[in-house]
């Protein structure tokens, strides 16, 4: 196979196909895959930013930054979200990569509110 460097017409028709007979084409052609792709991205950034929203409430329920980090229910989200990309046919190591990399993203995020809060009972900044 040539490599020729240059990006896949967008709008060209398919160039390769499925050797699985059983495969049911999507699309047309890049065009419209690009299209389904970006109208989900646009429910994925809104869903984390809802997500982003009750990691940041969780941070009034914990004491220091062990509990912030609280490895265990890491390790539970793990299996959960392992367990639903079986059940959806999602690819399991792109779910187990992204939520890695996710959960490691929004306990920056709350280790960092954490340190802009104070105690309940003491006043303390923490
Ligand atoms: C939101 C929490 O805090 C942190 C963030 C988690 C997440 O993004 O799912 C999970 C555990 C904690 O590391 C929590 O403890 O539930």
């Amino acid at each position: 196979m040539t490599q020729n460097n240059k990006e896949p017409d967008p709008h060209g028709g398919p160039l390769r196909r499925f050797n699985d007979p059983a495969y049911v084409p999507l699309c047309r052609n890049l065009a419209e895959v690009r299209e389904n792709i970006d109208a989900l991205d646009q429910k994925i950034v809104a869903l984390l930013a809802e997500r982003g929203r009750y990691v940041k409430d969780a941070a009034r329920f914990k004491r220091d930054a062990f509990q912030v980090s609280a490895p265990a229910r890491q390790q539970q989200v793990i299996d959960k979200v392992l367990a639903l990309a079986e059940r959806h046919g999602a690819y399991p190591e792109v779910v187990e990569a992204c939520y890695r990399a996710l959960i490691a993203g929004f306990i920056a995020r709350e280790q960092t509110d954490f340190t802009q809060m104070s105690d309940v009972e003491t006043g303390d900044p923490t």
